[in-house]
């Protein structure tokens, strides 16, 4: 029931600012109240995601709804990620790992997962990127930064690397293609445990992984390893392609690893000259896996040509373009990711524990 933990009534502005919340996100009046506190006649409302591109209209809106209702405050918008609880003991200053995996190759989860760090990083989180495709790592290609090497003080910890303000490690960093190509499971597991746990990574919000693709031995080793918080699973509208996504969903269910959606890729080539959306693979594919799961679908995301050049290039299209139309869609997606988390994974019990402060002097939002 609404307000009914709290002992005294909230001011009239806090229900205006709840109620306005609450219609915005889709959410009770009861979780939307804990965002919200009052200091000198202003609200401040701390979001638990990242949201912040959002910011003027959702100032806007509750000005407005303020006006209709005759009242006035002066708004304030923060950004608070809360570490989501895992199985395992946390990472040093990582609030939440999120795992970017695929049933099949080729579906564009590298893409995916480059360009959904950068948009979270512009909604205002801070967020770096391991590349634990341990078969093809890609990543060091995307931020274009393949020759360089991570540095060591003390032969035991590696600095990550950091392109266009993300902080980044790859085993592509490290061992030649061609060696890790042959590594078998446990090698391959034990690589992504040592690149999560000997970086020094400053205080993120999020670290992507961008897993390897497939949901065989070294796939589920590797979740079961690392403490997830969570996974997104990446695929392209084909039934092929849909059925190795479900078996990438069956196989984070098995390790009790929560999944906050899918994310359908190539889903449809939209015509530069007239707009026209054409429909190459199929339509709905990724919807209908998605109610079949009852998992959102976080994104669907063009196939334009840009998104692989810029990726070629080594300046992902959110660096390259962030202003465009494509980018916004990786920004929606991001912003979907995000609240998923937020509202759908229990808080961790030892929250901010495992947050010691930035190694390396690396901090991408310091002011925030
Ligand atoms: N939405 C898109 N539009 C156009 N090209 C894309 C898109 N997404 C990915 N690509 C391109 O498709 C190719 C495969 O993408 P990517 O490497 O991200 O896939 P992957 O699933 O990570 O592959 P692998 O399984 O080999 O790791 C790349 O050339 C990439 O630039």
């Amino acid at each position: 029931m609404f307000f009914s933990r709290k002992s005294s009534k909230p001011s009239a502005v806090i229900q205006c600012v709840v109620d306005y919340l609450s219609s915005y996100c889709v959410l009770e009046k009861d979780d939307v109240l804990p965002w919200c506190s009052e200091d000198n006649g202003s609200v401040i409302i701390t979001f638990p995601f990242a949201n912040q591109t959002q910011w003027p209209f959702i100032k806007a809106g509750m000005q407005d709804a303020l006006a209709h209702k005759k009242l006035n405050a002066g708004l304030t918008l923060k950004t608070k990620i809360q570490a989501g609880q895992t199985a395992k003991p946390a990472v040093t200053n990582i609030r939440n790992i999120i795992a970017v995996a695929s049933g099949k190759g080729g579906v564009g989860k590298s893409t995916t997962s480059v360009n959904l760090a950068f948009a979270l990083m512009q909604e205002g989180a801070r967020v770096g990127i391991l590349d634990a495709d341990i078969y093809g790592p890609s990543v060091p290609i995307m931020l274009g930064n393949i020759s360089e090497r991570p540095q060591t003080a003390d032969n035991k910890h590696m600095q990550p690397l950091s392109a266009h303000g993300m902080v980044a490690n790859s085993i592509g960093y490290i061992v030649p293609a061609e060696d890790a190509a042959i590594w078998r499971g446990p090698m391959a597991s034990k690589a992504l445990s040592q690149l999560i746990n000997e970086t020094l990574w400053p205080v993120l919000d999020y670290l992507i992984v961008d897993m390897p693709p497939g949901t065989g031995d070294v796939q589920l080793t590797m979740a079961q390893q690392v403490p997830l918080t969570a996974a997104v699973v990446v695929t392209t509208p084909q039934d092929l392609a849909i059925a190795d996504a479900q078996k990438g969903i069956a196989m984070f269910n098995k390790v009790n690893i929560p999944v906050l959606g899918l994310v359908e890729n190539m889903s449809f080539y939209q015509c530069a000259a007239c707009g026209h959306k054409e429909y190459i693979f199929a339509k709905d594919g990724g919807n209908l896996l998605a109610e079949r799961y009852g998992l959102p679908l976080l994104g669907a995301l063009p196939l334009d040509v840009r998104i692989r050049e810029h990726a070629g290039s080594g300046k992902p299209l959110l660096v390259s373009e962030p202003e465009s139309p494509l980018a916004e869609a990786y920004r929606d997606m991001a912003r979907a990711v995000s609240f998923e988390l937020a509202t759908t994974v229990p808080v961790a019990a030892a929250q901010g524990k495992n947050i010691k402060g930035d190694p390396i002097a690396f901090n991408p939002l310091d002011n925030n």
